[in-house]
């Protein structure tokens, strides 16, 4: 499987195309414009989520409600296009109607903590615009709608994601709080960090409201959990094969990520070995089970057969409102930099992101795995699989997946 992005954010639309997915794959625009809504939510968000309406259009690769081995195109229009037309347009335009529009004026007083200033370098702009544009995690819209093919793939094999905030700021969900389960995916939504430790919620926005007053922006850290795996996913034989460096490089992927972690990685660095890992026991049923999920669900680069758990830390918002110092290069003189609108914190919807990209990796792998040209073609490898391994080394199914 294999998919690629285009567009810009302030562009017509931003699509995206995935190649190499089974028919038989249940989804339909409404599903894709669900999941697109919901990388809206999460409070602290800026006002462009409010005005700003994503229109969805599969261009290829579904008919009547499911997919058709095909390459899937999606494409999220921007209903905020015509008053961008004429400063994104792609074909030539006048520059006198262009340099009179107030929205156009040169950005040259690039970002810290954006691809702003090194991108101008880079590609020989001499303002930020043509950098942002591309830089932005508007595009993060297209791998939500592509995320929403590879998650129903997944739904189909019975395996299933959840997401939800952890962290925000220095308010942190307890360790001990319970982990939320498929069943509590309209709950997590419908919480405005979609947190699941109530109490943790509340402080949670309080924080934002507080960042917000003073100017200043958040960020904070999102797991993902899936459900439901086979074990096997992945591989030990080569770094690129393992799966926990590809869910690595994918979260790492996502704007303003800069640290993952998987299971309780930076923790379990702090242990000592003997209270590191997942022993291996038999159940009161004489089922083999591991006593804890500290590796969260990979061992040696591969799915293990328990619930996978991944984290994505996420750095404030750079446009900081209480604007950073930058040099203005049309003058070479000390200024601020440019902080128009912006979201105080997108932690919320950066967890949407990072389902999704976590759904099209496992996808990826599933594919690899057990191959198939139709849906009910891969879940009979996986059916065979799965049956084929021998009961004195079955561990998979125990954690309450059904197939
Ligand atoms: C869902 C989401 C929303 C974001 N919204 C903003 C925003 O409103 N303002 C901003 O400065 N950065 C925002 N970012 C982060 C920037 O896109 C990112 O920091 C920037 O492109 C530089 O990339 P880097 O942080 O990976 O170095 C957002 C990121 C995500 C994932
Ligand atoms: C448009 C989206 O997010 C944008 C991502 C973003 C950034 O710098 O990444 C900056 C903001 O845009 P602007 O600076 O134009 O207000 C966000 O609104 C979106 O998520 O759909």
């Amino acid at each position: 499987m294999r998919w690629l992005t285009a567009g810009e954010s302030h562009g017509p639309a931003v699509v995206g195309i995935l190649e190499g997915v089974p028919a038989g794959i249940e989804v339909t625009t409404a599903q894709i414009q669900a999941a697109l809504a919901r990388r809206r939510l999460g409070y602290g968000r800026g006002a462009r989520m409010s005005f700003e309406k994503d229109a969805v259009r599969l261009l290829g690769g579904v008919r009547h409600g499911l997919s058709q081995g095909g390459p899937v195109a999606i494409e999220v229009g921007n209903t905020e296009w015509p008053k961008w037309e004429q400063i994104m347009a792609a074909d030539p335009v006048d520059p006198d109607v262009v340099a009179g529009l107030a929205r156009n004026a040169p950005l040259t007083r690039p970002r810290p903590g954006h691809a702003d200033f090194t991108g101008m370098q880079k590609y020989g702009f001499d303002e930020a615009r043509p950098v942002l544009e591309r830089a932005s995690a508007r595009e993060t819209a297209t791998r939500v709608a592509l995320g929403t093919v590879a998650a129903n793939f997944l739904h189909q094999l019975g395996i299933d994601l959840v997401s939800h905030t952890v962290a925000i700021g220095p308010v942190a969900a307890p360790a001990e709080a319970p982990v939320p389960v498929p069943g509590d995916v309209d709950a997590l939504d419908a919480d405005p960090m979609r947190c699941f430790d109530p109490a943790t919620s509340t402080a949670m926005v309080a924080e934002v409201d507080a960042a917000h007053k003073e100017g200043e922006t958040l960020g904070g850290v999102v797991e993902v959990l899936a459900y439901g795996l086979p074990p096997g996913l992945g591989s030990y034989v080569h770094w690129d094969r393992r799966l926990d460096s590809r869910l690595a490089g994918a979260l790492m992927g996502i704007q303003a990520i800069k640290g993952v972690e998987v299971g309780d990685g930076f923790t379990t660095a702090t242990r000592r070995g003997s209270a590191a890992h997942d022993e291996i026991v038999r159940d009161e049923h004489g089922v083999i089970v591991r006593s804890t999920n500290r590796a969260g669900g990979i061992e040696g680069g591969m799915s293990i057969g328990d619930t996978l758990r991944v984290r994505a830390a996420m750095k404030p918002i750079a446009t900081v409102p209480r604007a950073l110092r930058t040099i203005d290069v049309a003058t070479g003189e000390e200024a601020k930099a440019h902080h128009q609108r912006s979201d105080v914190c997108a932690v919320p919807a950066a967890g949407v992101v990072a389902e999704a990209m976590v759904a099209l990796v496992l996808a990826d792998a599933v594919l690899e795995k057990f191959g198939g040209d139709s849906v009910a073609e891969t879940r009979r490898n996986l059916t065979a699989f799965v049956d084929a391994v021998p009961a004195a080394l079955d561990s998979f199914g125990h954690d309450g997946a059904t197939r």
